[in-house]
């Protein structure tokens, strides 16, 4: 979870392939009208997210029913939605925390990606960072993938993994 640019795609991409289970990025499962939406520069509301984050729930209730692992990229951005995703004690929740300057930079320099860096904005407004009573890990997400791996691997380990 996370704003737009924190890095989501690169790391949840990394961490299923460290893992070796699913990758669902997340805004794979938007409405089409979702992302035109965002392509012409117009935030989502919480009625065009609702459509989206109960793609992603289904997404979820699968791998808990089979009980297997799997990676999701959401930006999960307030805590209804992430109530909405679940809060089972074994779904984690990973917060990549970046500064405002260098969410921007990363944005600005990204290129071939429908959200334009002019939503950052709002996405920042929208963003309740998650409270001691959510299950999470925030990461700095400054840091290269590789040590953010690290960390999550001090903490977590996919199901039935040997790891
Ligand atoms: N750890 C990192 N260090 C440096 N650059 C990174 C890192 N992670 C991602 N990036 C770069 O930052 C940009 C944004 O990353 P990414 O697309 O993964 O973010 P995102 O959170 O998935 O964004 P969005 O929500 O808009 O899809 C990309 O150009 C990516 O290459
Ligand atoms: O507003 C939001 O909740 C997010 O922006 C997501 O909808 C986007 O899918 C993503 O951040 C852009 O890739």
């Amino acid at each position: 979870m996370g704003v737009s640019g924190c890095g989501k795609s690169t790391l949840g991409a990394a961490l299923a392939a460290h893992w070796r289970v699913p990758f669902y990025e997340g805004d794979d499962y938007h409405p089409p009208t979702n992302i035109e939406r965002m392509q012409r520069g117009q935030p989502l509301e919480d009625c065009h997210r609702l459509p989206w984050l109960h793609n992603l729930r289904e997404i979820i209730q699968k791998h808990l029913d089979q009980k297997s692992s799997a990676v999701i990229s959401c930006s999960g951005l307030k805590r209804i939605y992430r109530e909405l995703l679940g809060r089972e004690s074994n779904l984690w929740y990973l917060w990549l925390d970046l500064p405002q300057p260098l969410l921007s930079t990363r944005l600005q320099n990204r290129h071939g990606h429908f959200m334009p860096a002019s939503l950052l904005h709002s996405q920042l407004a929208t963003l309740e960072a998650p409270t001691p009573d959510e299950q999470f890990l925030q990461l700095d997400a400054s840091q290269p993938t590789p040590l953010m791996l690290a960390r999550i691997d001090q903490l977590l380990k996919p199901v039935g993994s040997p790891l």
